[in-house]
């Protein structure tokens, strides 16, 4: 079925979205004027969709998608599909906003690397996440559907998305990373890092030094803003969970939140977290924007549902990919510190790339 090709194609604002153990529910914003905004803090009090990048900016807005037909269920959304594919009303032609990101060959994540890790080994840093992408060819048999159905049946533990809107293109990811969740006094965030293979159905028990301190360094940062945030956390763990054909070092903090209406205020303190970005934050965050050696865009933003005085579903960004006409772009990243080693590392970023690869292939 091309219900989703044909919903972009129609330029519609709109999203599909899986939050682990729930239905699936598209969401569309038919008059397409979603809220732009300039600032986290400007989501305070907001509902709606939200669909943050690494760094706002005029190519990469902060947006707020306010849906005016919401349906849950994955038979009530096909049908809804199938119609959209029969429709006449053909609008305009999306217009292809980024076709395909460079900066995916070994050489240049090793120039980016080398400039990291000397940083880090002049200890102007604790910890940084370099990232990178990988272009793929998009096959004349590429379906979304299909990539959409396929990524929520072998990820039954991830957020999995597909959102479109003529602002930011078209993104599609299968997320294992809670940025802030939950309801009336129950909300919870975690603090995911550390990065082995997950083998023939074997969770790893022995983590080494350099993954405990990345993950240790990340639940120490969420920790102190939450408590920044006039919040006291319960904290539980860190344990070992699964994420696709990965294992992940996560622990989980549960906490009130007295103040709804300032989630965006929360979400600006935590947002770019150590698993995504670095230590000391405003340093590292303008290191990887001026060294990285491309834009991230929406990688490693965070999208889902808000809603102060309802329920809140934020997942960071990850194991995702933009679609592009002829192109698929998918990015990965991985913390490192002052002792990472460059084989490694990238390994490391193929491994994860490995999680929308297995579905587009
Ligand atoms: C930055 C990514 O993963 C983060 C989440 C879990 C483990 C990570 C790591 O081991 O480096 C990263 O912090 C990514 O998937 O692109």
């Amino acid at each position: 079925m091309k219900g989703i090709e044909a919903l972009i194609k129609q330029n519609k604002s709109f999203v599909i979205y899986r939050v682990p153990q729930q239905e699936p529910v598209l969401m569309l914003q038919s008059d397409g004027r979603l809220l732009r905004l300039k600032e986290l803090d400007e989501l305070n009090g907001k509902t709606g969709f939200v669909f943050a990048p690494f760094q706002i900016t005029d190519s990469s807005p902060l947006m707020v998608m306010q849906p005016d037909l919401v349906i849950e269920g994955w038979q009530d959304i096909s049908c809804y599909l199938q119609k959209a594919v029969d429709e006449p009303d053909y609008v305009k032609p999306a217009e292809v906003l980024n076709d395909c990101r460079k900066r995916d060959d070994f050489e240049s994540y090793s120039e980016a690397f080398s400039s990291f890790i000397t940083s880090l080994r002049e200890n102007k840093f604790e910890k940084l996440v370099l990232s990178r992408t990988s272009v793929q060819p998009k096959m004349d048999s590429f379906s979304l559907e299909k990539v959409l159905l396929e990524a929520c049946e072998r990820y039954a533990n991830a957020f999995v998305y597909i959102y479109h809107t003529p602002e930011t293109g078209t993104w599609l990811g299968s997320t294992p990373e809670i940025l802030l969740s939950g309801e009336k006094e129950q909300w919870n965030t975690v603090a995911l890092a550390g990065t082995l293979p997950y083998k023939e159905a074997v969770l790893p028990d022995a983590w080494n030094e350099k993954n405990i301190r990345e993950q240790q360094l990340v639940a120490h940062y969420v920790k102190r803003q939450l408590v920044a945030f006039g919040v006291t956390p319960e904290e539980n763990g860190p344990f070992t969970v699964k994420a696709g054909e990965l294992a992940h070092l996560k622990s989980e903090f549960f906490f009130a939140l007295p103040e709804k209406k300032r989630l965006g205020s929360l979400l600006s303190l935590l947002h770019p977290t150590p698993a995504v970005c670095g230590l000391p934050k405003a340093e590292a965050y303008r290191f990887i924007l001026e060294n990285e050696g491309y834009n991230r865009r929406y990688y490693s933003g965070f999208m889902g549902w808000m809603e102060p005085e309802g329920k809140t579903d934020l997942y960071v960004n990850l194991r995702c990919m933009e679609i592009g006409d002829s192109c698929l772009t998918l990015y990965a990243g991985g913390g490192l510190l002052p002792h990472s080693e460059l084989e490694m590392e990238w390994k490391e970023t193929e491994d994860k790339l490995e999680t929308m690869l297995a579905i587009v292939k």
